[in-house]
């Protein structure tokens, strides 16, 4: 029975492989029908490790993992027909097309839809002859979509859908993913691409070091973190010249050369004010750049602290 909204439950999941490291260390977090959940993280992180465990292709070392009400390990053959699984790597017989290809793997699958159906989804149906060791390295990771699309999924696996795509085909699959989640189909991804996430992601979490360092919907994960200034320093100018920055709202400045850098959480206020300060002084602030705290700087944060350690 899967009455749950949540379609994927982990509790306190650890991943251990041989020789004792722990790639996973214990996270929770789940997935309601219709969503699309994003794990980010910095290389290493545990983000394959991880949707290897949702995915049931290795038991976990602890804790818990539940797909559609299901032990996706223990009882796959309730789980593995209603997922689709695109892995980091494919490998197809490159020897076959693509619609050989397709149609071999429809075979596998009950209840596959049309393969032209799947490949037309992904945009590679005009490629339908061509063998698969001639596709571009972005064309592979659409058809490893595609067959991935076959069985038409209740839940989706994308370990890095669009690695590899250049932005007119990464935006072709941000469509679809959301045209697939407005379907109700409910997708997990990993990706590196931060504006993906932004983008894409009703929800995510950023793991580091095998843990959850941060989760949320993108505007709560970004709530949090600071909106940065910069720009040149007119020739003649000193950053003592400016308005007085502490009492400005700046939480902190650094200068580099003319380049002075500000971040704050009064985004408005405090570039009102440099702004003010430069017409009244009578001098242009070459590369004048103002962002909106982002996930970028949420990523950073963390990733920073494995510097710092
Ligand atoms: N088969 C394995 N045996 C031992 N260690 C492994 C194995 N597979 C992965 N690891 C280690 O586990 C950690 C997590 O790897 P994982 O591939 O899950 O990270 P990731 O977040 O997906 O990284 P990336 O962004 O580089 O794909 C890494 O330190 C990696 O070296």
């Amino acid at each position: 029975m899967d009455t749950n909204t949540n379609v994927i439950e982990v509790t306190d999941l650890r991943r251990v492989y041989g020789g004792g490291f722990e790639a996973v260390r214990g996270i929770s977090f789940s997935v309601a029908r219709g969503e699309v959940f994003a794990l980010l993280g910095t290389n290493g992180a545990g983000k394959t490790s991880t949707v290897e465990l949702l995915e049931g292709l290795a038991p976990p070392a602890g804790g818990r993992v539940r797909v559609l009400g299901h032990d996706p390990y223990a009882e796959r053959a309730a789980v593995r027909p209603r997922t689709g699984v695109m892995l980091q790597e494919g490998g197809f017989p490159s020897e076959l097309t693509v619609a050989e290809t397709a149609r071999m793997w429809a075979g596998c699958v009950s209840g596959a839809r049309p393969p032209v159906e799947a490949l037309e989804l992904v945009g590679l149906a005009r490629r339908s002859d061509v063998r698969v060791k001639q596709l571009s390295g972005g064309e592979r990771r659409r058809l490893d979509l595609a067959l991935a699309l076959l069985g038409r999924p209740e839940v989706l696996f994308l370990d890095e859908p669009t690695t590899g795509l250049d932005a007119e085909g990464r935006r072709d699959t941000w469509e679809l993913v959301r045209a697939l989640r407005d379907g109700g189909t409910t997708v997990l991804l990993t990706t590196h691409y931060l504006e993906e996430a932004e983008g894409l992601a009703d929800r995510l979490a950023i793991l580091h070091e095998g843990r959850i360092a941060v989760t949320g919907t993108p505007a709560e994960v970004t709530a949090g973190q600071p909106s940065r200034i910069s720009f040149e320093l007119p020739q003649g100018y000193f950053v003592g010249d400016l308005p007085p920055l502490g009492e400005l709202g700046v939480l902190s400045h650094e200068v580099d050369g003319r380049v002075v850098r500000l971040r704050t959480r009064e985004l408005q206020r405090v570039a009102t004010e440099v702004l003010v300060w430069a017409s009244t002084a009578g001098v242009e602030l070459r590369g004048l750049d103002v962002r909106s705290a982002s996930l970028e700087e949420a990523f950073l944060g963390i990733a920073a602290q494995e510097v710092r350690a």
